[in-house]
């Protein structure tokens, strides 16, 4: 899994308006079950490490994590933030998120992710803090639906571009629905410079801000702050947190 990718690949012209939203990631992959098949297979191949979980670079783990921990911080305990009883690791791997993020502040996480040989080494990797998973998700997240109004906090990280736009957006609104009051939707990943490309190696897309941003306002979350991750080498793709809500009208 080429986690944190290297800025290289040519960009697609970027969006222009919302009409094109669903044609966009339907121009770069061929089919969507062959996008979501060749993910799985390229998954098998992956160890259920954090070597795995980060690709190469694993060296960028601990600047990751501190930033989310910094990015959360911001949203979580205090009177109208998120709460610290729950939180949901989407597309989890083997935990990484919810070992070094999650679980020093909720007293209890969910993971999902579509790999089962990944959730099966959670216990392990979790060292000791595994009693403080509630429930273990093997699917997928285009199929997955939050349980209504169960998390403080959604996080997705490194996983958005396995889906496509519409799978993401319909996530998301499903999401939304998942959220306790004030609680907050965390999405992480790379970010293209412009348009959206397509990782062949793994089956992904990297979307630009803007068609996030669409993706977004079309779900009916709003946001809350956005912020590029720094300290990470100039040659990689930008990776941004951004911090969501449930807009008005979503009780
Ligand atoms: C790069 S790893 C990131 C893992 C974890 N979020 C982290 O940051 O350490 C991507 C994870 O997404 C999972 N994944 C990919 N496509 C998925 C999908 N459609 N539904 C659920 N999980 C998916 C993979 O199995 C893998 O565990």
């Amino acid at each position: 899994m080429d986690r944190i990718r290297c800025d290289t690949k040519k960009q697609h012209p970027p969006l222009l308006s919302h009409v094109k939203l669903y044609a966009l990631t339907s121009q770069v992959i061929n089919g969507e079950m062959q996008f979501y098949a060749r993910a799985k297979h390229f998954y098998r191949d992956v160890p259920a490490t954090e070597e795995g979980m980060m690709g190469d670079y694993i060296e960028l783990s601990n600047t990751d994590v501190e930033s989310s921990r910094e990015f959360l911080r911001k949203f979580v305990g205090g009177v109208g933030k998120a709460g610290t009883n729950r939180a949901l690791d989407c597309g989890s791997g083997i935990g990484r998120i919810s070992k070094h993020v999650l679980l020093p502040v909720f007293k209890s996480v969910e993971l999902v992710d579509m790999m089962e040989n990944f959730l099966a080494e959670v216990p392990n990797y979790l060292q000791g803090k595994e009693d403080r998973v509630e429930m273990y998700y093997c699917k997928s997240l285009q199929e997955f639906t939050p349980a209504p109004q169960r998390y403080d906090v959604i996080w997705i990280q490194w996983v958005s571009g396995y889906l496509t736009d519409k799978d993401l957006l319909e996530f998301l609104i499903r999401c939304q629905n998942g959220l306790k009051a004030n609680g907050v939707i965390i999405l992480k990943d790379n970010v293209a410079r412009e348009g959206c490309t397509l990782d062949c190696l793994d089956s992904s897309v990297i979307r630009d801000l803007n068609i996030l941003h669409s993706l977004i306002e079309m779900s009916g979350l709003t946001i809350l702050r956005e912020e590029r991750q720094e300290g990470f080498p100039e040659q990689c793709v930008p990776v941004w947190m951004l911090a969501m809500q449930k807009g008005p009208g979503h009780s």
